[in-house]
């Protein structure tokens, strides 16, 4: 964990570096990635299993569930755990429903009428990590507002569980959320099997969801063959905290993202020397009680930081800087920042709003903008899963009234065919 004890130009720099944190692993990535998607693009599901074997160790059983064995294995999950996910549900979709947008018409005293068409994808697919750790709750973020959003038919693929077994957990998350059909493949490969198609994977229109940096740079890669939401890699957590910050808690937040990934980013900016070092303690002291603390402790060491600086509104600053996936404001008032922050997936705002509490349960989507591009990235939203189309009806009176401000924009941009449609219906 890197501590640099100045804010002004050196904690600038420090975090200009930090943004370009992946920049060598990505171009090694991008070979991989690259390669992975041509054999699949040639070689269908075979070159997905070979993959699959390859990178995950184990190929699945069937690569496709069916839905009765989802219903079946579902039903066998823990009946308090799913509780816990149809509450969390519940909060995702009334948060989501509040996002949807209506199909518009407006009719003019002229006979004029124009309008919007709103309508859902066709077929979408959703990626849910699997690799190091299972994501039920992802399924519900990518899942719950395509369901709201009217999309045709949602296609889930997430990497094998033991054994080439799915795990029960992301099945029953499916089910709750309306997907339509699950997949058991993950990475690159995966990815590239939605964008072309394969003989056992439906092509589809565009692919969202989270994950390591092999599935952020394939959807990165495959944008233009099919549509995606956003690079949403390697999770991070920047917590901007003044004198009143609890060091136990901003320890605790921490690590809660650093433990998703050895790639994973976790950058605390503190107005307050004590808290800082105090933060640091605490860092070491609860690490060594936490499952994951090999991947916490490589995520810290390579993507951790404390930085001191000289006020909060430097510490926004750095934070609009580094536009962070997610970002802790714990301060005495941390509704003061709110409106200065420009750049952040989602803002977590006092002490009791932790960020596994967005991850889990909330309402906010958790599939976010990573690595800086929270600058021009949304989070998932019911938006990710529409199209719209506008509609034009003119009256021939209206298209006369019209005409020679037509033919004049036609005539300038010297497109006689386009002035000639206007004109032979004088
Ligand atoms: N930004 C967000 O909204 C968000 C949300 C949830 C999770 N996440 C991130 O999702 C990620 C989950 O990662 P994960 O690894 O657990 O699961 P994952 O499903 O994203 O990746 C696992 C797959 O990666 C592929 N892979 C692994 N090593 C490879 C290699 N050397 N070469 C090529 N392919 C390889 C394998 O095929 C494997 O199936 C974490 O980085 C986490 O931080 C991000
Ligand atoms: N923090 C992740 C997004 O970066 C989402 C998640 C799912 N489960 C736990 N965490
Ligand atoms: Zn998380």
């Amino acid at each position: 964990m890197r501590i640099v004890k100045e804010g002004g130009r050196i904690g600038l720099d420090f975090i200009k570096q930090l943004k370009l944190r992946n920049e060598e692993t990505n171009k090694q990535v991008d070979a991989v990635v690259s390669e992975i998607i041509d054999t699949v693009r040639t070689d269908g599901d075979k070159a997905l299993l070979a993959y699959t074997q390859k990178f995950d160790g184990r190929i699945p059983e069937k690569i496709e569930i069916d839905k009765t064995e989802i219903k079946d294995l579902a039903s066998r999950c823990d009946p308090e755990f799913l509780k816990a996910l149809q509450n969390a549900a519940e909060n995702i979709r009334d948060f989501h429903m509040r996002q949807k947008q209506q199909s518009w018409l407006n009719t003019r005293p002229d006979g004029v009428i124009m309008g919007q068409r709103i309508r859902g994808l066709s077929r979408v697919g959703i990626y849910v990590p699997g690799g190091t750790a299972a994501y039920p709750s992802s399924v519900l973020m990518n899942a719950i507002p395509a369901k709201i959003a009217g999309v045709g038919e949602i296609i889930m693929v997430t990497p094998p569980g033991k054994g080439g077994k799915p795990n029960p957990d992301i099945l029953a998350a499916a089910l709750i959320a309306g997907v339509d059909r699950v997949f058991l493949v993950g990475g690159a490969q995966a990815v590239a099997a939605l964008a072309f198609g394969t003989e056992s994977i439906p092509k589809v229109d565009k692919i969202v969801g989270p994950g390591n940096i092999y599935v952020a740079t394939a959807k990165k890669h495959l944008y233009g063959t099919v549509d995606i939401d956003m690079i949403a890699g390697p999770s991070e957590i920047l917590i901007i905290a003044d004198e009143t910050a609890n060091p136990k808690f901003l320890a605790a937040d921490l690590m809660s993202q650093a433990e998703h990934d050895v790639l994973a980013s976790a950058i605390l900016l503190t107005t307050s020397e004590k808290i800082a070092e105090q933060t640091v303690a605490q860092l070491y002291e609860q690490m060594e009680r936490l499952s994951r603390k090999e991947i916490i402790r490589q995520s810290l060491d390579r993507f951790g930081a404390v930085i001191q600086c000289r006020n909060m509104d430097e510490a926004v600053a750095f934070a609009n800087e580094l536009a962070p996936e997610h970002l802790e404001i714990c301060a005495a008032n941390p509704m003061e920042y709110i409106g200065k922050i420009n750049n952040a997936g989602s803002v977590f705002l006092g002490n009791y709003s932790p960020e596994p509490l967005g991850d889990y349960y909330a309402g906010p989507n958790h599939v976010l903008p990573t690595s800086g591009t929270a600058r021009f990235f949304s989070p998932l939203s019911v938006d990710s899963f529409i199209k719209k189309s506008s509609f034009i009806y003119y009256t021939e009176e209206a298209l006369q009234s019209a005409q020679e401000d037509i033919l004049r924009l036609a005539r300038a941009e010297g497109l006689t065919a386009h002035a000639n449609s206007i004109e032979v219906r004088r």
